[in-house]
C-alpha cells in the first residue's frame, strides 16, 4: 500500500513516550535481542574492577584498550587495575565519543548481553526507573571481607522494588579471606538474611577475586572447595528475556488514517501476535471487530503480525478506535480499573503530595488522574516502608492514583514494556516513573474519589487568552491596601484584555468561609480554601488576584504549595501605624476597645514576608502608583512565558 506512505512516516516518526523512550533510545535492538544485566555493589566493593575484568576475560575489549590499561596502571605503579577501563569509557562518554551512555555490550558464548551501568547512586536510582529497570538479572557484588554494607542493602531494596527475578551475588575481594570456605560461608549467610528480608532469593552466590579473575571466566584453582558455577557461567544459565511475541496481544491505537473509503488503525504490536480473521475487543468500550487486513510498510499486506511490528490494520466493521485504546483478544483482556497502584519513583523538586493531578502516560494512552493515596514511603537508609504524607524528590512511594474513567494495562513486569506509565504535568514534563502494579481495591469506609481533569491543554487556553494563568498572593496587615490595590489593578488588566478574578478575603468571608472565624485554625482553613478555588482559576487559564491578611508564613507556604506553579507572593507593606491612623472600617478602633479579639496586629501576630516575589509600598504612595507596580508585574509574569510558548 505505497499510496499509504504517511500513515508510515507516522508511525515511524512515533518515539514511545517518557521512560520508554529512555529506555529505548539506544537500545532498540538490544531490548529486543540482548540480555540487560545491571551491576551493583556497595561503593569500592569491586564493581568497576570487575566489569573491566569480565569484559577482558570474555574478550568483548577492543584492540588497543588493555594495552591502554596497562599503560596506565604503570604509571601509578600498579599491577593492572581493570577499573581504569570503566573510567575510560567514562571519559569517551563524557567525551559523547560513546554514543551509549549508559550500556556496555558484549557477548557470552554467542550471547548477547548488556551491562547496564550506573556510575553513581542519584543517577542509579534515576536509571533503574528510567533505564534499567528492565534488566532482566542483577549481580549484586559484596566485598567479603567486609560483608553487607549500607549501599549492599539500598541496591537490594531497589532489586527488590523494581522486581529484578534473577540475583546473582558475587562474594568479592575472597583472596582477603584467604579462600576460606567457612568466613566466606559466614558472609554468604548474612547477605542471604539481608535478601531474605527483602523477599528476594539469590540464584547464586559465587566466590571471586575481581582483581585476579578467580572465578570469574576461569574456575578458581584457589578454592576447590567450590563446586558453583564461575560468574560467566552464572550469566549464561540467566533465562533468556521472554519473547513478547508468545504474550497475549496488546496493540495500542497510535492513529486512525483514512485513505478513499478504507480506515487504517495504526500502531505498533506491544506483545503477541495478530492474524486476519482474529477477532479482537477494542478499548474499554470492548467493541468487537475483526481484523480484515494487516497492511505493512513497504510489504505486500501481511496475513500475520507480532510483538515490535509497526502496522496498519483495517477493522469489520469498520469501526473508529481512539488513540490509546488497546486492540486485543477477548479471551485474554488487561486488568481494567480506575484506581491503579503505582510503584512510584518520584522525579519532580519539590515533594508529592495527595490531591495532584498529573497526566498517566502508558504507550500511547494518555489519562487524567489524581493521587488520592499514597500508601507508604521508602525510607531508603533503612529500608523501611513507612506511612508518609508526602514522597520526597527521588524517593520511592506506593500510591493510588484515581482516574474518571477505566484504565487498561498490564501489571509492571521487568523486561517487559508492561505497565510502564508515566507521569508528566501541566507542563508536559516528566515528573515520575509511574509502573501500575495492580488495581487497587477499595478499602472499607475508605473515602472513594476519582477527580477528572480537564481536556483543554494548558497551551490552548494560553493560546486563546493570551496569557498563562497565575496566582498573586497578596498578603499585608488589615488598611494595608491589599483590596484597594487588587481592585484597580484588576480594572486595568481586564482592560489590556487580561482575564482576571480578585479573590477578597472579606468577600469570601461572606459566603464560601463564612463558617470560619479568626482563630489560627480558621485562618488557615481560610488560606487553604483560598488557595484551591485560586488554583482551579488558574488552571482555567486566568489570572487570580487573592487578598488574604494570611498572617502566618506557615499558611502562605500552604497556598504556594497548593497552587504550585504561577504563585508569586506579593507583599503589600504598610506599617501599623498607617494602617491604624487609616483605619477603614474602623476595626483598629474596634479592637483597641475589645470590641474585636484577635486583631491582626493588634493581639494577634502578622509575620511579614522575608523575600516576597513584589513589595508594593503603600505606606506612603499613591493608589495610582502602587497599583502601576503591581499591573507591570503581573504583566510581564503572565505573558512572558505565554508569548514564548506561541512561538515555540
Ligand atoms: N480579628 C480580625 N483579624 C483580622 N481581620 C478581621 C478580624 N475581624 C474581622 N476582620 C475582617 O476580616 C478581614 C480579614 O479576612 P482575611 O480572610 O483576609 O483574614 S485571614 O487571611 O484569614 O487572616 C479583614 O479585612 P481587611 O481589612 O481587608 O484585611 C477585616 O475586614
Ligand atoms: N498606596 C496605597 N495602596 C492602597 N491603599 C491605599 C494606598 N494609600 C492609601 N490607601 C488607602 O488605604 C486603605 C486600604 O484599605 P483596604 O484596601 O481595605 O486594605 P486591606 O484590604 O489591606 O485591608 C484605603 O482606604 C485606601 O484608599
Amino acid at each position: 500500500m505505497p499510496s499509504n506512505a504517511c500513515v508510515w512516516r507516522a508511525i515511524s516518526d512515533y518515539v514511545p513516550t517518557g521512560i520508554e523512550a529512555n529506555m529505548t533510545k539506544n537500545t532498540t535492538t538490544s531490548l529486543d535481542a540482548a540480555t540487560p544485566i545491571v551491576i551493583v555493589g556497595h561503593v569500592d566493593h569491586g564493581k568497576s574492577t570487575l566489569i573491566g575484568r569480565l569484559l577482558h576475560d570474555t574478550d568483548n575489549l577492543q584492540e588497543g584498550k588493555v594495552a591502554q590499561i596497562i599503560e596506565s596502571s604503570k604509571k601509578r605503579g600498579l599491577k593492572i587495575e581493570w577499573s581504569f577501563l570503566l573510567d575510560s569509557l567514562q571519559i569517551e562518554r563524557d567525551q559523547g565519543v560513546t554514543v551509549d551512555s549508559t550500556r556496555i555490550p558484549f557477548n557470552l558464548a554467542g550471547r548477547e548481553y548488556v551491562i547496564v551501568d550506573a556510575p553513581g547512586h542519584r543517577q542509579f536510582l534515576r536509571n533503574m526507573i528510567t533505564g534499567a529497570a528492565d534488566a532482566e538479572a542483577a549481580v549484586l557484588v559484596v566485598d567479603a571481607s567486609e560483608g553487607a554494607r549500607e549501599q549492599t542493602r539500598r541496591h537490594a531494596m531497589l532489586l527488590h522494588l523494581i522486581g529484578i527475578r534473577h540475583i546473582i551475588v558475587l562474594l568479592n575481594k575472597v583472596d582477603l579471606l584467604d579462600f576460606d570456605q567457612a568466613k566466606i560461608e559466614a558472609v554468604q549467610h548474612d547477605v542471604t538474611d539481608l535478601l531474605t528480608r527483602l523477599d528476594l532469593k539469590a540464584a547464586v552466590f559465587v566466590p571471586a577475586s575481581a582483581r585476579d579473575g578467580d572465578n570469574i571466566a576461569a574456575r578458581s584453582e584457589r578454592m576447590p572447595w567450590y563446586t558453583g558455577p564461575t560468574l560467566t557461567e552464572a550469566l549464561v544459565a540467566v533465562p533468556s528475556p521472554a519473547s513478547r511475541a508468545e504474550l497475549a496481544l496488546r496493540l495500542p491505537v497510535q492513529d486512525v488514517y483514512r485513505f478513499g473509503d478504507k480506515r487504517y488503525v495504526a500502531g505498533r504490536i506491544e506483545r503477541g501476535r495478530v492474524r486476519v480473521g482474529d477477532t479482537v475487543v477494542i478499548g474499554t468500550q470492548k467493541t468487537p471487530a475483526r481484523i480484515a487486513s494487516i497492511e505493512g510498510w513497504h510489504t505486500a499486506p501481511q496475513v500475520s503480525a507480532y510483538a515490535g511490528q509497526s502496522v496498519a490494520v483495517t477493522l469489520e466493521p469498520d469501526v473508529i478506535p481512539d488513540r490509546g485504546d488497546l486492540l486485543h483478544h477477548r479471551e485474554t483482556a488487561p486488568v481494567e480499573a480506575s484506581r491503579v497502584r503505582t510503584r512510584l519513583f518520584w522525579l519532580r523538586q519539590e515533594p508529592l503530595r495527595v490531591g495532584e493531578s498529573f497526566r498517566l502516560r502508558l504507550a500511547t494512552a494518555e489519562h487524567a488522574v489524581t493521587v488520592t493515596a499514597i500508601e507508604s514511603v521508602v525510607n531508603l537508609d533503612d529500608l523501611t516502608e513507612n506511612p508518609g504524607e508526602e514522597v520526597p524528590p527521588e524517593g520511592f512511594a506506593q500510591i493510588i492514583l484515581s482516574a474518571s474513567e477505566n484504565i487498561q494495562f498490564d501489571p509492571f513486569t521487568p523486561g517487559t514494556t508492561d505497565g510502564r506509565g508515566v507521569l508528566v504535568d501541566r507542563q508536559q514534563r516528566i515528573v515520575g516513573g509511574a509502573p501500575l502494579v495492580g488495581a487497587a481495591e477499595i478499602a472499607p469506609g475508605e473515602k472513594v474519589i476519582h477527580p477528572s481533569a480537564s481536556h483543554v491543554s494548558v497551551q490552548d487556553r494560553e493560546q486563546v487568552k493570551g496569557h498563562k494563568g497565575a496566582v498573586f498572593w497578596l498578603t499585608g496587615l488589615s488598611g494595608a491596601g491589599k483590596t484597594t490595590l487588587a481592585r484597580a489593578a484588576e480594572n486595568r488588566l481586564f482592560a489590556a484584555g487580561v482575564d482576571v478574578t480578585v479573590l477578597d478575603g472579606d468577600t469570601l468571608r461572606a459566603g464560601l468561609c463564612s463558617d470560619l472565624g479568626f482563630s489560627e485554625a480558621d485562618r488557615t482553613e481560610n488560606v487553604r480554601r483560598a488557595a484551591e478555588v485560586a488554583r482551579i482559576l488558574r488552571d482555567a487559564g486566568q489570572v487570580v488576584l487573592v487578598t488574604l491578611i494570611s498572617p502566618l508564613k506557615s499558611d502562605r507556604e500552604l497556598a504556594a504549595r497548593i497552587i504550585g506553579e504561577g504563585f508569586a507572593e506579593i507583599f503589600v507593606d504598610a506599617g501599623l501605624d498607617v494602617c491604624e491612623q487609616r483605619d477603614p472600617k474602623g476595626l483598629y478602633a474596634a479592637a483597641r476597645a475589645g470590641k474585636i479579639s484577635s486583631f491582626t496586629g493588634i493581639d494577634a501576630p502578622y509575620e511579614a514576608p522575608q523575600s516576597p516575589a513584589l513589595r508594593v509600598e503603600t505606606g506612603a504612595q499613591a493608589v495610582d502608583a502602587a497599583a502601576g507596580e503591581l499591573v507591570s508585574f503581573v504583566e510581564a509574569a503572565v505573558r512572558a512565558d505565554a508569548g514564548q510558548r506561541k512561538r515555540g
